[in-house]
């Protein structure tokens, strides 16, 4: 079969990197779990950190019940993230991990249709390329990247459209933390539905 078809299909996924590390971000910052990054971004963040997800031609096409069962064999928490997991049909890649026990968290923008069976959904929206709008009632936790001043009140848009009981967070982008979270700070005690958020697995120097 070609490539496309496969790829189509969600038998094969181009695989950038997979590691077992501790969740970094988050709800679940500090929990072991076994990481799954897929190729393909068109996004835009100027300041992402994973710049070399963007172009999926440059990451292996792997088999994805075998990166599962990989996966499962390290733990049973996975993390699908990217890249932009949700370019990709995950219908084979979630179904495998399920019947392995797995418990499934995604990380995604939202710009592109869910598929596949994901039991904890992180929603970081981005104003260059918008959530779906059936998404913001199925996710689990919104975390919006502060980069600057005007990054509240995107987020707060944000916050808006999701369901009740989604966890909010606001998380600084990482090259301006020491400029934004003395104001995520302040945001979050005039605000206390916020919580933080930072990317602890950068200062343990761990993936
Ligand atoms: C690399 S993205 C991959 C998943 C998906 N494309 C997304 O943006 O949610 C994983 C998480 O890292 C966040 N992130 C990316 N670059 C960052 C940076 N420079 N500082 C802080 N967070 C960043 C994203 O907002 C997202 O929550
Ligand atoms: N440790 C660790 N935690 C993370 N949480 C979200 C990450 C991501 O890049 O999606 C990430 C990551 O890259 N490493
Ligand atoms: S959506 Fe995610 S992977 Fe894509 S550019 Fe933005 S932060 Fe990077
Ligand atoms: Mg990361």
């Amino acid at each position: 079969m070609d490539e496309e078809i496969l790829l189509k299909e969600g038998k094969m996924l181009p695989v950038m990197e997979h590691f077992y590390t501790i969740q970094g971000e988050g709800a679940h910052t500090g929990k072991a779990a076994y990481f799954i990054r897929l190729g393909g971004c068109d996004v835009g963040c100027h300041w992402c950190d994973v710049k070399e997800s963007w172009d999926p031609k440059l990451h292996p096409l792997l088999d994805a019940e075998e990166v599962a069962i990989i996966a499962a064999s390290f733990c049973k928490t996975i993390v699908l993230t990217g890249g932009e997991p949700l370019i990709w049909n995950l219908e084979i890649l979630t179904n495998k991990l399920k019947e392995l026990g797995c418990q499934i968290h995604i990380e995604t923008s939202g710009a592109y249709a869910m598929s596949g069976i994901l039991d904890w959904i992180t929603l970081s929206p981005k104003k260059t390329g918008l959530p779906k709008p059936e998404i913001y009632t199925k996710a689990h936790e919104l975390k919006m990247i502060i980069f600057n001043n005007n990054d509240f009140q995107f987020a707060e848009e944000q916050a808006a459209k999701t369901g009740e009981n989604c966890k909010l967070y606001l998380q600084s982008e990482w090259s301006k933390r020491e400029d934004m979270y003395p104001k995520i700070t302040d945001y979050i005690l005039a605000n206390p539905q916020w919580n933080a958020s930072v990317q602890t697995h950068k200062y343990l120097n761990i993936p």
